[in-house]
């Protein structure tokens, strides 16, 4: 467990999306997407579930403010992970009302998955490959600390981020 908390990790599913998650504690993510229908959006201070599974491998499962459920398999060690998405109808009907930086407008979140139809939901199920991972330490502020842009994750692998 020790060495996956404070892991920055980018990963691309198979269906193309292009994530990057920063595991801050035991209990906190932050994180980013660089692509696919909301990329864009970047969330800090997600609180998660997060146990290992058996060594070196662990599970982040959280429901979000939109009311979107997830769940992730990270396998560090074989650079590849697996993530379920339960998206609510309104997510899948209206992605763009969710690109954002998240904490700014959870209200308009809460808003929104209470004025619009959660059912039926759209379940993702997809493996990704991790393209890039590094140690950041605990509780740093500074991985996930600005709006994804592109060139971003070009910039987090060459290190000039
Ligand atoms: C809906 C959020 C979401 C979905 C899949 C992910 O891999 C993820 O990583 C931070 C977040």
């Amino acid at each position: 467990m020790q060495d996956f908390l404070g892991m920055q990790l980018i990963y691309t599913y198979d269906n193309g999306w292009e994530y990057e998650i920063y595991i801050k504690n035991e209990d906190t993510i932050d994180y980013r997407i660089h692509s696919g229908i909301v990329g864009g959006r970047w969330v800090r201070n997600q609180k998660v579930n997060l146990v290992e599974l058996t060594p070196g491998i662990f599970k982040v499962a959280w429901t979000e403010p939109t009311g979107t459920d997830v769940s992730l398999d990270f396998m560090p060690n074989k650079n590849k992970t697996h993530g379920e998405i339960f998206f609510p109808k309104w997510v899948d009907e209206h992605p763009k009302l969710t690109v954002c930086y998240q904490n700014d407008f959870i209200d308009k979140m809460h808003k929104a998955r209470n004025q619009y139809p959660t059912y039926p939901k759209t379940v993702v199920s997809e493996f990704s490959t991790i393209t890039f991972q590094q140690h950041r330490g605990i509780n740093n502020e500074n991985v996930i600390a600005q709006a994804p842009y592109q060139g971003m994750v070009n910039d987090i692998k060459t290190g000039k981020l």
